[in-house]
């Protein structure tokens, strides 16, 4: 590909595990991130070698320094290529809400990695790019998604060099169908949790009988999800892996959850590691439910952002 000066890249939200698929499944959301890398003259920019600017709901907490996870991420890129990466002026325009379980760093790190990937005259596939963000992000439950859209599994390979499994760790990704009816309705609260602390909580060992439950569980989701089987997705949204331990860091869980199964959803998980509260529930149902959500939320004092939304199915874009 000839080189560019300038690309914008677009990158979905994401909701991983989807209650039994604890850091092997997720969905792309209708909601986005928006990111803009422009080369510069070394001449203006800062001493730390970037100029970022962010606008949108919370920009302010957004870094704007080297730390800037987007950047590091479009450092990583050039390093892997062994290059130096070119100076640049990224603009950030947030959609996606930052540590509520929407995938904002999986955002970041895809379109870091896509952004550099463009600049440099896009050597690398997709599926390379993919295997230093699911790297990077350490699990590939967002940044799949994310990067190719819809919903989606991902499971280590085989092992084909198993003494140097750890230089070569290899993914196989499924589609999973997304029946039309399935709305994904979410509840954004007005309080942050890091996924850092959110995985802190969790036990480092599970019981056989929790590790059996979640594998009947995930079977019957990825059917539920394909089929709009409404007795299955009931059944399919229980956890045993993360749930049980997070709901504690989230005020209101138990009462969102009553009220969003009693408004007519199939269930209400956790989206990635929260503190969003994700319901799926029937187009019909969707209303009610958000209502009941939103009610529900704010009994507990809790200010929550609540909205229906779509399955995205094209992942980052890039223009230029
Ligand atoms: N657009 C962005 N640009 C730069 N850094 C970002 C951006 N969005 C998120 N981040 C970084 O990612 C951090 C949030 O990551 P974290 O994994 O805690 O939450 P999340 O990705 O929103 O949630 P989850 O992984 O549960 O879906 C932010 O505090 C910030 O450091
Ligand atoms: N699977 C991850 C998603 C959030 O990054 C978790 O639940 O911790």
């Amino acid at each position: 590909m000839a080189a560019v000066d300038s690309v914008s890249v677009i990158v979905p939200a994401t909701t991983a595990n989807l209650g039994p698929g604890f850091d092997c499944i997720g969905a792309a959301l209708t909601l986005y991130n928006e990111f803009k890398f422009t080369h510069v003259d070394e001449s203006p920019l800062s001493s730390s070698g970037v100029i970022i600017n962010v606008t949108g709901a919370e920009a302010e907490r957004v870094q704007t320094d080297e730390s800037n996870l987007l950047y590091q991420a479009f450092v990583k890129l050039y390093q892997h290529l062994g290059q130096t990466p070119p100076p640049v002026e990224i603009e950030i325009k947030l959609g996606v809400p930052l540590a509520r379980g929407l995938g904002s760093s999986a955002t970041a790190i895809v379109g870091g990695l896509v952004g550099a990937n463009v600049l440099a005259g896009e050597p690398l596939s997709q599926s390379q790019v993919m295997e230093l963000a699911i790297a990077m992000e350490g699990h590939p439950d967002n940044v799949v998604p994310a990067l190719l859209g819809g919903c989606r599994l991902a499971a280590t390979g085989v092992e084909v060099e198993p003494q140097r499994r750890r230089e070569r760790q290899e993914w196989e990704i499924c589609e999973v169908p997304w029946c039309e009816n399935i709305v994904p309705v979410v509840a954004i609260p007005d309080f942050e949790l890091s996924t850092k602390e959110a995985r802190q909580v969790l036990p480092s060992q599970v019981s056989r009988a929790d590790a059996i439950f979640n594998t009947a569980h995930l079977g019957l989701l990825l059917r539920g999800l394909e089929t709009g089987n409404g007795n299955w997705l009931r059944a399919a949204l229980q956890d045993r892996l993360h749930e049980p331990y997070r709901k504690t860091l989230i005020k209101g869980y138990d009462v969102v959850h009553a009220a969003a199964v009693g408004a007519g959803a199939y269930g209400m998980v956790i989206s990635g590691a929260g503190p969003t509260l994700l319901a799926l529930t029937d187009t019909k149902q969707s209303e009610a439910v958000m209502a009941a959500m939103s009610a529900a939320w704010r009994s507990q004092g809790i200010s929550p952002v609540v909205r229906s939304l779509g399955i995205d199915t094209q992942g980052a874009r890039s223009f230029y």
